[in-house]
């Protein structure tokens, strides 16, 4: 099977405390379709410097990104985010406060067309975005609610589905469900799952909980200052124990 995904030997330096430092150093990755990697490491380890350079947030030093065989390494975020979307740990990131939850759904699903056409069309949507939100206790009935009076959970909620309803080529969690509460955090992590296995998304999900890394996704890789300590298949997977982990930690 051809990777969805390749990265190959990425390297990003820094330049700290009068030294260069390779916050990424070395790293190969493919990533082939309907994979739903988790991604662990300790703070600091590389991992939200690895999805920036995946998403073009910010640059490699060197080394190459192809996406379905296209080096993707010097397209810039606004080109990528066609195809690749990131949901981060911060509920206030990825919503617009001033518009209702209909209007960031709509802004979503247009994504690539310029801001002032992808307002247009509410109405058609409508019936759509209701079906999109009915059975999540948290959002239903809530389209004409303004953004910024949801909780955190229902921010992160649509966040998660404006990143899905277009059906991203790749999905990039960044400990989406870090901030939430033990109830609300678990409710959206078996939406996440459902929907990618569901829809058959690609997924690399970056998570600090060893309990969630143990029980979802086929791959589980570890970071390490800045290298892949650690690439489990999925067989591997399923035979970890918690215990195993804490080993690389
Ligand atoms: N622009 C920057 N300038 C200086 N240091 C940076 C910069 N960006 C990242 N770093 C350093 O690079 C290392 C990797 O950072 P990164 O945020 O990717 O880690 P992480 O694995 O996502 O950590 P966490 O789990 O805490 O989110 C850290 O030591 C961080 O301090």
């Amino acid at each position: 099977m051809k990777p969805l995904l390749e990265i190959d030997d990425a390297v990003k330096t820094i330049y700290n405390d009068n030294q260069n430092l390779n916050i990424l150093d070395g790293i190969n990755l493919k990533i082939y379709p309907k994979d739903f990697i988790v991604v662990l490491g300790t703070n600091g380890a590389g991992k939200s410097t690895l999805l920036d350079a995946i998403t073009g947030a910010n640059k490699l030093s060197s080394g190459d990104i192809k996406l379905n065989d296209d080096d993707i390494t010097q397209k810039n975020l606004a080109k990528r985010s066609r195809y690749i979307s990131r949901v981060y740990q911060d509920p206030k990131l990825g919503t617009s406060p001033r518009m209702t939850v209909a209007e960031n759904l709509l802004l979503a699903q247009r994504r690539g067309l310029p801001r002032r056409l992808r307002l247009r069309k509410l109405n058609e949507n409508i019936e759509k975005f209701k079906e999109l939100t009915k059975d999540l206790p948290t959002l239903d009935n809530r389209l004409n609610t303004f953004t910024e009076k949801l909780s955190g959970g229902q921010r992160q909620t649509l966040s998660f589905l404006m990143a899905i309803i277009q059906k991203p080529e790749l999905l990039l969690l960044d400990e989406h469900t870090a901030a939430l509460d033990p109830q609300t955090s678990q409710e959206l992590m078996e939406l996440t799952s459902k929907v990618i296995l569901e829809k058959g998304l690609t997924c690399l999900m970056v998570t600090h909980n060893l309990t969630e890394a143990i029980k979802y996704g086929n791959r589980l890789i570890v970071l390490k200052k800045g290298k892949i300590i650690l690439d489990l298949d999925k067989d591997q997977k399923a035979a970890l124990k918690e215990q195993d982990l804490l080993e690389y930690f």
